[in-house]
């Protein structure tokens, strides 16, 4: 069951004291692992994934049936600062072509045999810009996590959020520099496509932002309300939620992974239930990824973001479960295990 959320300390509350995986289930899919017909550990990481994914599932020999997409919209305050090769109409533009049926994402989520959700989070009413003030106020905030909190269906059985929102490769930058340290230059990249100086203005946005909120960060919330956006709070929120419901989550690209590094600062094991989807060509992803702890299923120069790197990685899942609870075992198969 999902607790209601009435504060951000309800939220930190729920998911510090998130159930883990169910060790029984971890032990009876690896002994299944085990006695299938393939040489051990000839099906590589595909054999970890199934274990680690039936452990969320508290099944030895667990199923996909229901995974669900969910794209989050919101608009960003810094935008003024000149920041994205693409203008702010983009980001309402491109929810009516995902109503439609238009973009990257509604292809490969339909290949996936997924469920698609889009949520536009109050595209009339940017976030604050991040160089002059917090980008949103404790109560944005909140509302923004709920939007992601209450997005997911309980009877989901893998998740995947991805986002939308021109400008968003600047906060996500600025969170990962607020969280991890180092330059702004370390965690900036071109996003849609800025040429030199519009990455050179970009990182000294970046270095504004993060300077002007440091010393009022002390955990990843803190983070999300000074630097953040709505749609990377609702991502933060979704995978949040899916983790006290046990529910396994891909993540995407650069923007995602900035949100869930926000939980992960919040509170330990927060990411144990999730796996990284793909490794972006955002410059700064590979770093991000390897504080995160997370080896990307795919590599293949994307830098797209509304989950579509994690859509595609739904395939290579769908493999692994299908291998480990779909294969015979050697008593089964009469096949000779030595
Ligand atoms: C047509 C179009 C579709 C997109 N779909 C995702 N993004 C991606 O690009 C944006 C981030 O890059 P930046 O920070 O440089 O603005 C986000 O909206 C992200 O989802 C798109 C961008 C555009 C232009
Ligand atoms: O890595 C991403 O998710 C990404 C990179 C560039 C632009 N939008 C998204």
């Amino acid at each position: 069951m999902l607790p209601q959320l009435s504060s951000l300390d309800d939220f930190r509350t729920a998911l510090g004291g998130a159930p883990v995986q169910d060790q029984t289930a971890v032990a009876g899919a690896a002994a299944r692992n085990g006695q299938l017909t393939k040489p051990p550990g000839a099906l590589g990481r595909l054999e970890d994934l199934a274990i680690w994914y039936g452990g969320w599932r508290g099944s030895a020999r667990p199923e996909i049936s229901a995974p669900q997409v969910i794209v989050f919209a919101g608009n960003h305050g810094v935008m003024e600062q000149g920041v994205s090769a693409f203008p702010a109409e983009v980001t309402a533009q491109m929810v009516i072509n995902f109503e439609h049926g238009g973009a990257a994402i509604n292809q490969l989520a339909k290949l996936a045999g997924a469920r698609m959700d889009v949520h536009a989070l109050e595209l009339d009413r940017p976030t604050a810009d991040f160089t002059k003030g917090a980008a949103m106020s404790q109560d944005d905030l909140l509302a923004a996590l709920k939007a992601g909190w209450e997005s997911v269906d309980p009877s989901a059985d893998l998740l995947v959020v991805g986002e939308m929102g021109i400008g968003n490769t600047t906060p996500a930058a600025a969170l990962c520099c607020a969280l991890f340290g180092g330059e702004a230059a370390d965690w900036t990249g071109r996003g849609t496509g800025v040429d030199d100086a519009g990455l050179a203005n970009k990182t000294r946005v970046v270095a504004e932002g993060v300077a002007l909120h440091q010393s009022a960060i002390r955990d990843g919330l803190d983070a999300l309300a000074c630097l953040g956006g709505r749609e990377i709070a609702a991502m933060a929120g979704a995978i949040a939620a899916a983790r006290v419901l046990r529910i396994p989550v891909i993540l995407d690209g650069f923007i995602c992974c900035a949100a869930a590094a926000c939980l992960l600062q919040t509170a330990d094991g927060a990411l144990d239930h999730a796996v990284a989807g793909h490794q972006s060509a955002e410059g700064a992803h590979a770093a991000l990824l390897a504080k995160l702890g997370k080896q990307p299923l795919l590599s293949l120069g994307l830098r797209l973001g509304e989950a579509s790197g994690a859509a595609l990685a739904i395939q290579v899942l769908r493999g692994a479960i299908a291998c480990h609870s779909g294969m015979a075992t050697f008593a089964e198969a009469g096949v000779s295990d030595s």
